[in-house]
């Protein structure tokens, strides 16, 4: 059967349940098998940059924090659009059934080589960042090694994922510290990030 990505009837049951119980979902194969692999061999052909912490301004590289190397997803390139489109079909839907007044997705591909991780850390602080929403999506498949560790507001672990192509995992950008184990074989992902046009000081918060 070819895979279809989730009508808003079971798209509310598989990610608008679990997200309102528990402010996080992990959803397994919800990327068609064929765009994934599609991204797998894109993300092969970009210039991918070292990754800094901290917004512009105060943007700085920090191997201590941060090992992995990303690029920025755009709509020029079609297998980019094509999954910048399910996320825009996403962000219309969550804002139909929770109200979140998301206005904007931004991505980025993610390199993580042998060795690398990302310290734990939040994507957004509380009225500090238009961040709302953050996704991971992961292009391959680790057996073992460079799981992404979830924590609650307690930082009590709360899950542990294991990078599975097409799996997507979204969360509230300001309620969960989450890490990335250091990588066994090469990883890849697209972070992603749903915002609000919430301003800061009097201007829209620039992206990273
Ligand atoms: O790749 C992951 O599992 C998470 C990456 C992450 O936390 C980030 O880029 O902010
Ligand atoms: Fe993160």
């Amino acid at each position: 059967m070819p895979y279809q990505w989730p009508t808003l009837t079971n798209w509310l049951e598989q990610i608008a349940q679990p997200f309102y119980q528990q402010g996080y979902v992990i959803l397994e194969q919800a990327i068609p098998a064929d765009l994934c692999w599609a991204l797998y061999q894109d993300v092969q052909h970009q210039q991918l940059t070292a990754a800094g912490v901290g917004r512009q301004g105060q943007h700085q590289l920090n191997q201590q924090v941060r090992r992995d190397h990303t690029a920025w997803l755009n709509q020029n390139n079609p297998v980019q659009q094509q999954y910048l489109q399910q996320m825009a079909q996403l962000q219309q839907d969550m804002n139909r059934r929770c109200f979140l007044g998301l206005i904007d997705f931004e991505a980025h591909y993610a390199r993580y080589q042998q060795g690398d991780f990302y310290q734990k850390h939040l994507d957004a602080f509380v009225g500090r960042s238009n961040r709302v929403l953050s996704t991971v999506c992961y292009l391959n498949t680790l057996e073992q090694g460079g799981e992404l560790l979830i924590y609650n507001e307690q930082d009590q672990l709360i899950s542990r994922v294991q990078p599975n192509a097409g799996t997507l995992v979204i969360f509230e950008s300001c309620r969960f510290p989450h890490e990335v184990l250091p990588a066994t074989t090469t990883r890849y992902s697209i972070a992603g990030w749903f915002r609000q046009n919430s301003s800061i000081q009097g201007r829209i918060d620039p992206p990273q």
